[in-house]
């Protein structure tokens, strides 16, 4: 049986039936009417990425991947006002150089799944979205974001005296051009909505109870291609930046490790937590 959408059903028949599956930090709800799962990051306060979820995440991708009644994904939060933190800071900060190794690993494998992934892929971004969620929502076919210009998103690195990664850059670059991301990076620039949208970092701006329903009618639009032609495209303009990283696994490993473990790193990480800790009181 061909659901509206064309695809054949897991159980052969088109069914209204929701199923749900929940982590620790992810929550995911499949409809298998339409094909389309809502996988939300529940980390509060501001759903940093930490190991564990970032392992909950590449699990969770990986169990839709091969759910054949799935051919779409929004990547949204569960917690108001943040899509996510990026890294969690803490993972970053006065461990042991195995520890900074899993932990970067655990990062490319969630990304690797992401950016890779056949199904399509769309953000939802209601809320702010520095640095490594910025690279969550680049890492989609399509961002959506909310219309609140309190809400930030870039690859901010810089401002906390660290670097973003050649695989953050390349995504970058090809989202919103060499020029933007070259200053982009080097000032480690957030962005409002608004000027997100005028550098081409989001492909839409809607108000805040728009942006699932804008999500699903987008899918629907993705949906129209057939899969086999879409997915075939979607791996040719990624598969270079796929095997980029494969390729230099273990020397960014290695060369994030050594880079991390450096004291003046340490000490500016530090620094940015207290900053962060102040503002907050
Ligand atoms: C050569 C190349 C080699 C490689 C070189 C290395 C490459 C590394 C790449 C790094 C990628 C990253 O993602 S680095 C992470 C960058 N992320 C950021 O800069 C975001 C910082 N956070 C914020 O701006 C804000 O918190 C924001 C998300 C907008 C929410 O603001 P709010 O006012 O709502 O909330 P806050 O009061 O600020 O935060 C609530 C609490 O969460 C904590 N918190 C906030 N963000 C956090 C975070 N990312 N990690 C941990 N903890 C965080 C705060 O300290 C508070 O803790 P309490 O006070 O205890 O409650």
């Amino acid at each position: 049986t061909l659901s509206p959408y064309g695809v054949h059903q897991k159980h052969g028949q088109i069914s209204n039936q929701r199923r749900q599956f929940s982590n620790t930090y992810i929550s995911v709800e499949m409809d298998d009417a339409t094909g389309v799962a809502v996988m939300k990051m529940k980390r509060p306060p501001v759903n940093s990425l930490n190991l564990e979820l970032l392992t909950e995440f590449a699990i969770s991708l990986e169990k839709l991947e091969i759910d054949r009644g799935c051919r779409g994904v929004i990547l949204t939060s569960a917690i108001p006002k943040i899509f996510s933190a990026g890294l969690d800071i803490t993972e970053m900060c006065g461990k042991n150089a195995d520890h900074y190794g899993e932990f970067w690993r655990a990062l490319q494998e969630m990304w690797l799944k992401l950016y890779g992934s056949n199904m399509v892929t769309i953000a939802a971004i209601n809320g702010s979205s520095p640095a490594g969620g910025c690279l969550l929502a680049v890492s989609c076919d399509y961002r959506i974001m909310a219309d609140n210009k309190k809400y930030t998103i870039g690859l901010n690195e810089t401002q906390l005296g660290i670097v973003a990664p050649f695989w953050f850059k390349d995504i970058m670059t090809d989202t919103i051009g060499h020029r933007a991301t070259e200053r982009s990076l080097e000032l480690g620039m957030l962005y409002s909505p608004t000027d997100a949208l005028k550098i081409g970092l989001v492909d839409e701006v809607v108000a805040e109870d728009k942006v699932l329903s804008t999500a699903s009618a987008v899918m629907a639009q993705w949906f129209a291609v057939p899969d086999h032609a879409r997915q075939l495209t979607k791996s040719m303009m990624r598969k270079p930046n796929l095997d980029r990283l494969v390729t230099h696994r273990e020397a960014d490993i290695k060369n994030f490790v050594s880079f991390i473990s450096r004291d003046s790193i340490q000490k500016s990480l530090q620094i940015y937590m207290e900053m962060l800790k102040k503002k907050g009181s």
